[in-house]
């Protein structure tokens, strides 16, 4: 495998790397990780979040000053154009400030599918003249993509969309169930090449580098995609099909909701520890994703917790607050459910 990011080329648009994968997959955590690697100075991110509160960008903590945050929207809803917006503010920015920008990673929701944002990519004239898509690179959940892959369209488009598969978390299963996923993900995808990487510990190579290019502009990128269906997605409210865009919801899309938690007051560790295992059993594999920072009393920094569906990772606690709002932020993405459930359990947490 080629570690160069980027090699020479007369092309003097930008690379840009479309980092993806279902919900809790390991994109942050990733991200985290190769950031820190010399040879991605000059590495500017976009980071695309469900919630009101976003949280992302202070769960990246490496995340370069060069980093634009599109919070509330989703990517693949092509309408608003944020995307765009988020580039150019990027790139009017670099060029304020005389910052060299090589190369963009844009990461998306786990709720994103790649097609549309590489469509705004390729059709947006300022931003084709500018940018050019080095790899749709998708990680995969080995813990949670067998079932997930059975029921969730959306994740089943991440991994046929990708030109390199990222399995996460084999450390979690077996070396059985390890070979049976990246089989199948491998008869899913032929095209992609399927790797592991174990706790975000990526190369640069493995998100940028010119083997990965499937042509200079993007063209058969553009029309690998051309005839994907479109999937429009309200944040912060329930998520229905755009019924004009196509004829049946599948199972992904429907009822899925995005609502955030604030807590203003520290919680007590022992309320906080007693309450997540109760709306984990309580809502099931129901509870797509839940994250955030929470307070707790006596505590000088804010701990991080990531939920994915029935998983919840153990938490970590953060050096220091990433900055003055000391409030429990946790953003949840749910199915068939919604706030109404996590509010009615919320006594519990004020005692
Ligand atoms: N055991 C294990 N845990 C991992 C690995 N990669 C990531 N994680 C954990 O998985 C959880 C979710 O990781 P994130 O990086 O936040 O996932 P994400 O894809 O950014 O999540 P969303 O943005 O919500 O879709 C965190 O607790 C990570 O520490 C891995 O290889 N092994």
């Amino acid at each position: 495998m080629s570690d160069d990011v980027h090699q020479a080329s007369a092309d003097t648009r930008l690379p840009v790397c479309v980092l993806t994968g279902f919900l809790g997959a390991g994109k942050s955590t990733l991200l985290n990780f190769v950031l820190r690697h010399p040879r991605m100075a000059g590495t500017a991110v976009v980071i695309n979040e469900y919630g009101s509160v976003g949280v992302d960008h202070h769960l990246v903590e490496s995340a370069p000053e060069d980093t634009e945050l599109v919070a509330d929207g989703c990517l693949c809803c092509t309408a608003n154009g944020q995307l765009a917006d988020a580039l150019m503010s990027l790139f009017q920015r670099a060029q304020r400030r005389r910052f060299a920008l090589k190369r963009l990673i844009i990461e998306t929701t786990g709720l994103a599918e790649p097609g549309p944002i590489l469509q705004q990519l390729l059709r947006h004239p300022q931003l084709a003249e500018r940018f050019v898509i080095d790899s749709v690179v998708t990680l995969v959940d080995a813990l949670n993509a067998p079932p997930t892959l059975d029921t969730q369209d959306i994740a089943v488009r991440q991994v046929t969309g990708a030109d390199r598969l990222l399995v996460t978390k084999t450390d979690l299963v077996g070396e059985v169930a390890a070979l049976a996923l990246e089989s199948r993900l491998a008869a899913m995808n032929p095209d992609a090449t399927v790797e592991r990487v174990l706790a975000g510990a990526a190369q640069p190579g493995q998100l940028f580098g010119g083997a990965h290019r499937r042509s200079s502009d993007g063209d058969d990128l553009g029309q690998l995609f051309a005839n994907a269906d479109r999937i429009r997605f309200t944040p912060a409210a329930t998520m229905k099909l755009d019924a004009s865009v196509r004829p049946g919801p599948t199972p992904a899309e429907q009822d899925i909701q995005t609502f955030s938690l604030i807590l203003d007051e520290p919680v007590a560790a022992s309320t906080f520890y007693g309450w997540l295992p109760f709306l984990r059993q309580l809502c099931g594999p129901t509870l797509l994703r839940v994250k955030g920072l929470v307070n707790l009393k006596g505590q000088s920094a804010p701990i991080v917790i990531h939920g994915v569906q029935e998983t919840f990772h153990p938490t970590r606690q953060l050096q220091a607050w990433p900055s003055d709002d000391r409030r429990t932020r946790l953003v949840f993405i749910t199915r068939g459910w919604g706030q109404e459930i996590v509010g009615s359990t919320l006594e519990w947490l004020r005692r």
